[in-house]
């Protein structure tokens, strides 16, 4: 039995046929209410359903490096205090990011040694090989510096470093560096030299105190550049790789991040580096393991049959010049993300000064390793590589006291000697003598 409220509900107020009408329109809508209403539910029952996946995957997605990172915890904040304990009057507490990287591992074992504070941070990508990276990790890790595996795109991470530690510079070095990898996959660009930068700044913008920051830059910003030697104020608005470009558009981001945050920034052009503990895939790594292997190498050669040449430039001149830019490098001037002044900003070579021809720079690993190397000289392919690098560095002299002092020759002969310490000589590959 219907209640009186049903009653009144559902009963006409007035009698007649528009009543009529009205009471079988009033059922009609209310049919088609109730299936409306049902298909309501279930369509935001489908909605909500498609949003907690979306963000069950994007959380899986971003998650799972961090759940590889594995960041966090009481002992894990213990051991990052520990690492950037300062050991000297005076001395720096360093966020080094990819220390796990050649240059990173280089850095930071020369700072810790002279009793600045290193924390490190890399992501252990497997761009090249892991293991060496995880080799350089245990080596910094018997110096007492401690590396936090993570990603300079994990804005969390990088927030809870800065609380518990004030920073008072940064080092980062962390990229995808490789300049014809490029092309294979250029969005590892974007992630690391775009994203992870904007990332790393808008953390240090936010810290307080802030830090000044260290940052890599490339030779490879001179691009299509034909004026030699390069100087920093030449045009560097041609660049010939996705590389060089990122690298580029983190000069101008920095230069923003200086201009309304008041960071300090050091950019520096590093010249293909080379030395101990150096990436594979790099050319004179990859060219000592081949000929080593008795497989063929392949040399690019320019128009005209005419020969690419580098600035080839030795690891422990570079981190002197990583080293003296840290040291002269001023505070920033912001605080809680707002500028109180103007910050210093500033780009320099650091370069060799004295370029070397590939078929030079093979002759000489061929002289080291005491192996004829197999080539075969093909033409430059149109992959992102230019002619040559030639280092203006008055600058780096004039402001770090910047001054290289390994040739090419001493470089690789230090490099060969730590090569066949780490990996020997290929055993059962015999090779083959002069
Ligand atoms: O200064 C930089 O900013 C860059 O330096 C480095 O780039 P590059 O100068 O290109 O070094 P690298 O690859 O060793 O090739 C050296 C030479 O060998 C030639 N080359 C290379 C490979 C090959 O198979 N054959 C060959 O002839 C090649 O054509 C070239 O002429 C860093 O990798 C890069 O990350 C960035 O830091």
């Amino acid at each position: 039995m219907p209640s009186k409220a049903e009653q009144e509900l559902f009963l006409p107020s007035t009698p007649g046929k528009f009543k009529d009408k009205s009471h079988s329109m009033h059922r009609q809508f209310h049919r088609c209410f109730a299936s409306t209403s049902t298909m309501f539910l279930w369509a935001l029952f489908l909605v909500a359903l498609t949003a907690a996946y979306l963000s069950f995957q994007s959380f899986v997605d971003s998650g799972s490096k961090y759940f590889s990172a594995a960041w966090g915890g009481v002992q894990w904040e213990k051991n990052v205090r520990a690492s950037a304990q300062i050991h000297r009057h005076n001395g720096a507490a360093v966020l080094v990011t990819g220390a796990a990287g050649f240059v990173g591992s280089h850095v930071s074992l020369a700072l810790k040694k002279r009793g600045d504070g290193v924390v490190g941070l890399d992501n252990f990508n497997n761009y090249y090989d892991p293991s060496l990276k995880k080799a350089r990790k245990h080596l910094l890790n018997s110096h007492n510096i401690f590396i936090v595996e993570g990603d300079v795109n994990d804005a969390r991470m990088l927030a809870k470093l800065f609380e518990i530690v004030r920073f008072t510079h940064v080092m980062h070095l962390a990229a995808q560096a490789g300049v014809r990898y490029a092309m294979e996959n250029p969005q590892s660009y974007v992630h690391s030299n775009i994203a992870g930068l904007v990332t790393l700044l808008e953390s240090c913008k936010a810290a307080n105190p802030q830090p000044a920051i260290v940052w890599a830059s490339s030779s490879s910003v001179y691009g299509l550049n034909e004026k030699v030697p390069f100087s920093e104020s030449d045009r560097t608005d041609r660049p010939a790789s996705l590389y060089a470009a990122t690298k580029k558009a983190g000069e101008e981001i920095t230069h923003t991040y200086n201009h309304i945050y008041g960071l300090s920034i050091t950019g520096l052009r590093f010249f293909t580096v080379y030395g101990p503990w150096g990436r594979p895939d790099m050319a004179y790594f990859s060219f000592t393991r081949n000929i080593l292997q008795g497989k063929p190498i392949t040399v690019y050669r320019g128009k005209d049959r005419v020969d690419l040449a580098r600035d080839f430039t030795y690891i422990d001149d570079i981190v002197k010049g990583c080293v003296a830019s840290l040291d002269t490098a001023k505070k920033s001037t912001g605080s809680g993300g707002k500028k109180r002044g103007p910050a210093q900003y500033r780009i320099f070579n650091l370069g060799n000064t004295s370029p070397v021809t590939v078929p030079m720079m093979v002759n000489m690993l061929e002289k080291q390793l005491k192996v004829k190397a197999k080539k075969n000289v093909v033409t430059m392919p149109g992959n992102g590589d230019v002619p040559f690098t030639h280092a203006n560095i008055s600058s780096a002299r004039r402001e770090l006291g910047y001054k290289p002092t390994t040739d090419l020759q001493t470089g690789l002969k230090k490099f060969v000697r730590w090569y066949l310490a780490y990996y020997g000589y290929n055993p059962g590959k015999p090779v083959k003598l002069f």
